[in-house]
């Protein structure tokens, strides 16, 4: 279990301020627009940045006085990876293995294997795809076997297969550790998410369950087909997503009631309960 306490950070003129909150097993999955400090939060809590006031326990140590153990027991993959492009896979992960204290292979071979990275065994990192740059990304931050995997934006730049195979695995991981991931895209994690925190302008607004997190909105989610002239009227704000048929546009929408007759009520996913929450925030002022 990972719990913040009276947590302030600065930087420039962002300023992140969380009173309490607690982090427990499972995949938590952090949501928020652009800005609101998914990553700020992220860095905090692999304690890549310290924050200016306030405590972050895990397990019940602080972190301050246990740091070595601390950051022995955290696994994290940036959003923007750097690896040693001019390193060959195999010699690139002994050498992040090495650093984290793990020094026999078991756990190399294994994860290569998992990760479907034995045909790359030998291949320079700069030749390499991005997708399968950050599969190795997510191998270096394994090979410990973390207790807190941290992943920021783990998706980017990965093929549909290379996606579903690693939410798969991220949740099985976290059927006994602490997975913390950042994202954008929602509705991949619809069928992961163990917990939900969003963050919005450097607060947490929100910290429990997916399914507590849909309920906590009182506008509805509408779906339908519109002509293209109608479309045109259509209030922007409300609208999540369109997909252009042939002489039609097929639209998901927000709102208390159908926007237009013949539109079918839907149960909203994660992405549609941001929309919603962000709407209500919007309407609030
Ligand atoms: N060192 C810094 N100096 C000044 N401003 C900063 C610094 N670090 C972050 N910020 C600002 O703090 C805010 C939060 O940044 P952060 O990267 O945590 O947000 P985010 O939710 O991860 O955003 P995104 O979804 O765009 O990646 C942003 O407005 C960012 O520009």
């Amino acid at each position: 279990m990972i719990e913040l306490s009276g947590i302030e950070r600065q930087a420039g003129t962002y300023r992140l301020e969380i009173e309490q909150a607690r982090l427990t097993r499972g995949l938590n999955l952090i949501v928020g627009a652009n800005g609101a400090g998914k990553t700020t939060l992220i860095e905090l809590l692999t304690t890549l940045q310290a924050p200016d006031r306030g405590q972050i326990l895990y397990s019940g140590r602080e972190a301050s006085d246990h740091l070595p153990l601390i950051c022995s027991q955290i696994g994290y993959v940036p959003a923007e990876i750097e690896l040693y492009g001019e390193m060959k896979v195999v010699r690139l992960l002994k050498y992040m293995a090495e650093l984290k204290g793990v020094y026999h292979s078991d756990a190399i071979d294994r994860l290569m294997h998992e990760f479907r990275l034995e045909p790359f065994k030998r291949s320079k990192i700069k030749h390499l795809s991005q997708g399968v740059q950050r599969r190795i990304a997510v191998v270096q931050a394994l090979l410990a076997s973390p207790l807190f995997l941290f992943l920021d934006e783990p998706l980017n730049g990965m093929d549909a297969e290379e996606r579903k195979f690693l939410i798969t695995y991220l949740t099985q991981y976290a059927r006994t550790r602490m997975v913390i991931v950042a994202a954008h895209e929602l509705n991949e994690w619809e069928d992961a998410a163990d917990h939900i925190i969003w963050i919005h302008r450097g607060r947490i607004r929100y910290n429990g369950s997916p399914e507590n997190w849909k309920l906590g909105v009182s506008s509805r989610v509408w779906e339908g087909e519109v002509l293209l002239d109608q479309f045109e009227n259509i209030p922007q704000e409300k609208l999540i997503h369109f997909r252009m048929k042939e002489h039609t546009m097929r639209v998901r929408m927000m709102g208390m009631q159908p926007p237009l007759p013949g539109f079918k009520e839907m149960e909203p996913t994660l992405e549609d309960t941001f929309f919603l929450h962000m709407d209500a925030l919007a309407r609030r002022g």
